[in-house]
């Protein structure tokens, strides 16, 4: 459902950050991508949802070619890919609900479909009981929590976190992790770049590794392979 055929890219500063990639993500895989920092995971990451266009190459989302994707189709693109981040990117006036319920707003659903896929999707994350409080007024892993169900409120095919752990301490990373893992298991494909040793190393799923803007190795139920 996810293939990059041959893709390279550059920055504008000249920083060559992707290097001739070529992979197939299928239907309900977890994909972490790992790799020392600089090598490219965030820029292999963003071009899956066109936050970066890359300079060659071809990215294919089922039969859509992202890379000569107009930039009226990419809203349409951004229901069908749900984006998880390190720093959550709440917005800070606005309350769990509303956070939530703003996904669906700006595709102007119905406001009755509205309040029960918000509650719905709160239930998921476990944070109905703090639907009407503000980002300020909770931990870093029930904002990484809201994060989440902002993200999937829409059903997207694709999850895709960038270091979603990478704020959290440990349990509470493991809980986000949890909560990813059933998210998969009900079939949305996931793929999630981090630096976090032992949870690859613990929930076994396929690895890619970058290193260089390359794909250096790529395993079904793979490790780390570095140093934490
Ligand atoms: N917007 C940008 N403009 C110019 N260069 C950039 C930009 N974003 C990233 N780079 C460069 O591209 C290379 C790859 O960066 P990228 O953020 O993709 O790496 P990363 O593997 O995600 O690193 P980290 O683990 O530290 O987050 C680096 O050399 C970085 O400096």
């Amino acid at each position: 459902m996810i293939e990059m055929i041959d893709v390279w890219k550059s920055y504008s500063n000249n920083v060559k950050a992707i290097n001739g990639i070529n992979i197939k993500i299928k239907k309900g895989e977890f994909v972490y991508v790992v790799g020392p920092s600089g090598a490219g995971k965030s820029t292999f990451i963003k071009m899956m949802y066109r936050e970066e266009k890359p300079t060659k190459g071809d990215i294919l989302i089922d039969e859509v070619n992202l890379s000569n994707m107009k930039e009226k189709e990419i809203p349409l693109l951004r229901r069908r890919i749900g984006v998880v981040f390190q720093d959550y990117k709440l917005l800070p006036t606005l309350s769990v609900y509303e956070n939530v319920a703003f996904a669906l707003e700006v595709i102007e659903e119905d406001p009755t479909v509205i309040k029960r896929k918000v509650m719905d999707v709160l239930e998921i994350v476990r944070l109905k009981n703090k639907a009407r409080f503000l980002p300020s007024e909770l931990s870093g892993g029930e904002q990484q929590r809201v994060a989440i169900a902002r993200a999937i409120v829409n059903k997207p095919e694709v999850l895709i976190a960038d270091e979603p752990t990478g704020n959290l301490d440990p349990d509470t990373a493991w809980e986000i992790m949890n909560i990813l893992d059933d998210i998969n298991h009900n079939g949305t494909t996931i793929v999630m770049a981090t630096h976090n040793k032992d949870i690859v190393n613990t929930i076994k799923k396929r690895v890619l590794a970058i290193e260089g803007g390359r794909v250096v190795r790529d395993e079904v139920r793979g490790s780390y392979g570095y140093e934490a």
